[in-house]
């Protein structure tokens, strides 16, 4: 479904993702590890077209939309993000931040992204909270109101960018449930992720970046129980030292 081709991306001089390639499959669940600035969110950013390639190509169902004749906003409807900080609106309530883009940027009556809007809180377990503000709600809740927002569109691709980082640890696991059930329901998912354990049992493929690249992709059993690049096992042995595998 999604495949990313010799993706580079540069912030000035320094090469941030150096020639990534990766492919997603339909409902196939892949998580990006690596340690803080391989480059994790930066490719999910580029995967979203919220940031231009310096050079690659990334293509949804075979159509290269990161070409620069493709409309980046339809291109995108076909994915949804979810970002570590949440970014709800404050001064809107929970339904409205959901039904906001829908409404404005795609013109779908506010009845109809009303109804929709509904249902999907209903399916991330807050139905009663569509009138509240994000104020009002706890991180936890906050996150599951804006993985509700990326799924408005009925996306095919569900990105999710360090999904649970920004909440206290009792939170944590609300959030992860959900995104356990998400795959559960067989959506295809690319996140990124700190939580280990979490990779382990949900991913269907885990794909260890460092330093901007790709240095090693499979099965999470095999990526995290016997990695074969000596940089996978030496990020790992952090990681285990810091008790978080
Ligand atoms: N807008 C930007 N301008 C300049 N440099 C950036 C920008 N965004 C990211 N970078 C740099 O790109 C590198 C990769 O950052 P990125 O956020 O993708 O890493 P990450 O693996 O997601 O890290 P973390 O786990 O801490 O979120 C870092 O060195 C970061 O400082």
């Amino acid at each position: 479904m999604l495949s990313v081709r010799g993706l580079v991306k540069r912030y000035g001089d320094r090469t941030v993702l150096d020639g990534i390639g990766l492919d997603v499959h339909e409902h196939e669940v892949v998580a990006l590890i690596g340690s803080s600035g391989s480059g994790k969110s930066t490719l999910l950013r580029c995967v979203n077209l919220l940031e231009e390639l310096d050079d690659g190509q990334v293509l949804l169902d075979g159509v290269d939309v990161s070409d620069p004749r493709v409309d980046a906003d339809v291109a995108r409807r076909g994915m949804g993000i979810v970002f570590q900080s949440f970014n709800l609106f404050p001064h809107m309530s929970v339904l409205d931040n959901i039904t906001l883009a829908p409404r404005v940027v795609h013109g779908v009556p506010r009845a109809d992204a009303e109804l929709r809007g509904r249902e999907l809180l209903a399916r991330v377990g807050l139905a009663d909270r569509a009138g509240s503000y994000p104020e009002q709600l706890s991180g936890g809740q906050q996150q599951r109101v804006a993985i509700a927002r990326a799924l408005a569109y009925a996306p095919r691709l569900l990105l999710l960018d360090e999904v649970t980082s920004a909440l206290d640890p009792e939170l944590v696991g609300e959030v992860l449930q959900l995104v356990r059930e998400l795959a559960a329901q067989g959506r295809t998912i690319l996140m990124a992720t700190h939580e280990m354990g979490f990779a382990r049992q949900v991913a269907d493929r885990v794909v260890f970046l460092d330093d901007g690249r790709l240095v090693e992709s499979g099965p999470p059993e095999q990526v995290l129980g016997e990695p074969e690049q000596p940089r996978t096992r030496q990020f790992l042995k952090r990681i285990i030292d810091a008790g978080r595998l």
